[in-house]
């Protein structure tokens, strides 16, 4: 014992106090060494000192096809991105649907969204994205009062419809005439500004249409975005100084934010007008406004709720859109199959003295008749399940959890939900994963929808915060589904890279160049 004692007071006396830097210096080197060759995998780096935020940052503008590389090179779902020591940086991601329901549903009150989120999302105010508890369930009961409404359901279908009736498809008949190649995601992104504002309050905006002319609101609520998301790629020290010093993107930002609060202050004033003057319009704000909620007195609350409900619907639907016609360009097997189910749901509607008469041209269906068609809902889901409009979600934890993979999980972390890489595990969907496979919601038996796969898919989120939405997108997408792959041929121009372009739902970073073509006319 006492040689053990005199042999660690030798080393003690060995070592040089004075040089305790360059030794503890070391100590840390053989410390990250050690982590980096442990952990290190062909996606991600553990770096010394430095955790593995290098990884994050250099990936930060394709955080969820990167993610979704981590989880194949670990074959696990989940993985922890720590920051450099002693920063307390801790972000644990997963992609394990478990994971997802136990956070979003079974132990929902543990996972809030934090306060982080609202940060970083300084413009959405206290509108229903933003908040958490007793803020979030008042948010949650008015706006599902206005969403579950038969007025405001029959008013979507029949807004829809005359969305795609007189501007989506003129339009694109327009364009097939002139023989001009087009980018499909700024129709669909003008289509999805002109739905959402035509839903939210009610207006008739004609952002879509012929020389498709600028918006402010829609150029402000752009900047805005991508300022917003600019912020995610750099410390939050740095974008905080940038804000208080009005430079870069967070000008732009300052300016759009002034730009989107006149536009729906207005928007906010004249209805008030128009609903004391007694004349009736069913659309969110208006149900907002006639819940005769205190809360719906304030100018501020209306303002921070409908800008919530406009990003919502505008950004999902152009991108639940805009991947759909690439998915169905690139596999025309599928494209065949949509078109068979649209002909015979036209011929069944037909009356038996119209059967041999010619189908006008173009022709729009009836959202309500599109309900039924298992293919077409089939082959959109499919497409959301592949490119998840909200590709990523976060929540915080408030108390000690363990995950039901096993992960413990502590308060203070962050945790990433990443629903794009959910739909591209083998282990989850099957080795065919990255197949655009609209069959496999489909029962072979029954021809009927299956609900299995719904357990592992998130794109509408899913628990007490699954999205309001999720019925009214699927009338918007299917209207203009039907219409365009029914009335024209949708050819990418070839040579055209398609890549995800992560903003605050998920494009593509080019643009989708097509050409259009009139489909003939269909007896
Ligand atoms: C393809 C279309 C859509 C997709 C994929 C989608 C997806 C989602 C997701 C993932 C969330 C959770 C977001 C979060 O927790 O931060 C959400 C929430 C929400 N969505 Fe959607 N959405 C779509 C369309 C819409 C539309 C058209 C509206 C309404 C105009 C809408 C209204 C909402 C609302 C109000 C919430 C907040 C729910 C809450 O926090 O309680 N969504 N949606």
């Amino acid at each position: 014992m006492d040689y053990y004692f005199q042999s660690f007071q030798s080393s003690f006396v060995f070592i040089n106090f004075e040089r305790w830097p360059e030794i503890f210096f070391f100590f840390l080197c053989f410390l990250s060494l050690g982590l980096y060759f442990k952990h290190n995998s062909q996606a991600i780096n553990y770096w010394p000192f430095l955790g593995t935020l290098p990884s994050l940052l250099w990936n930060s503008n394709q955080l969820p096809q990167w993610l979704t590389e981590v989880f194949n090179s670990l074959g696990r779902g989940s993985f922890f991105i720590d920051g450099p020591i002693f920063s307390n940086l801790s972000y644990l991601v997963t992609c394990h649907p478990q994971n997802i329901e136990h956070i979003l549903k079974t132990n929902f009150n543990n996972f809030p969204k934090g306060p982080d989120f609202k940060e970083v999302f300084d413009i959405l105010g206290d509108g229903i994205f933003n908040v958490d508890s007793d803020q979030w369930k008042v948010q949650r009961r008015m706006a599902h009062a206005g969403f579950i409404s038969a007025e405001f359901k029959t008013l979507v279908a029949k807004m829809s419809g005359k969305e795609v009736e007189d501007q989506l498809v003129p339009f694109l008949v327009h364009v097939a005439k002139q023989g001009t190649t087009i980018d499909l995601q700024e129709v669909c992104s003008r289509f999805a500004f002109d739905s959402s504002i035509s839903v939210i309050f009610g207006r008739h905006e004609r952002y879509l249409s012929l020389g498709l002319p600028s918006n402010e609101l829609a150029e402000a609520a752009d900047d805005a975005e991508e300022a917003v998301l600019h912020r995610h790629t750099m410390p939050v020290f740095l974008w905080k100084l940038l804000r208080l010093l009005r430079v870069g993107r967070e000008r732009k930002l300052s300016k759009a934010h002034k730009k989107v609060d006149a536009a729906f202050h207005e928007f906010i004033s004249q209805k008030r007008v128009s609903l004391l003057k007694g004349v009736k319009t069913v659309d969110l704000l208006s149900s907002y406004i006639q819940s005769c909620d205190d809360l719906a007195k304030s100018d501020k609350f209306l303002r921070d709720a409908m800008l919530s409900l406009f990003i919502a619907g505008r950004d999902t639907v152009a991108s639940g859109l805009i991947w759909f016609f690439w998915l169905v360009s690139i596999n025309p097997s599928v494209e065949m199959k949509i078109l068979k189910e649209l002909k015979h749901l036209l011929f069944s509607k037909k009356k038996d003295d119209e059967a041999d008469q010619e189908t006008k041209w173009p022709w729009i269906f009836d959202s309500e008749d599109l309900k039924g068609l298992v293919y077409m809902h089939a082959a959109l889901c499919e497409s959301l399940r592949l490119y998840t409009p909200v590709p990523l979600n976060s929540k915080a934890v408030l108390k000690e959890d363990v995950l039901p993979d096993g992960t413990l999980v502590k308060p203070g972390m962050q945790i990433i939900l990443s629903f794009y890489s959910v739909g591209r595990m083998p282990w989850i969907w099957g080795e065919d994963c990255l197949e655009f496979k609209p069959e496999r919601w489909i029962d072979a038996d029954t021809g009927k929808l299956r609900h299995e796969p719904m357990s592992k898919f998130f794109a509408f989120n899913a628990g007490p915060r699954s999205c309001l939405g999720k019925e009214i997108s699927f009338v918007q997408m299917k209207s203009a589904i039907a219409a365009v792959l029914f009335n024209f041929h949708i050819e990418v121009v070839e040579g055209h890279h398609v890549c995800p372009k992560p903003f605050i739902a998920l494009q593509m970073k080019h643009g989708l160049k097509v050409n259009v073509k009139i489909r003939a006319t269909n007896k």
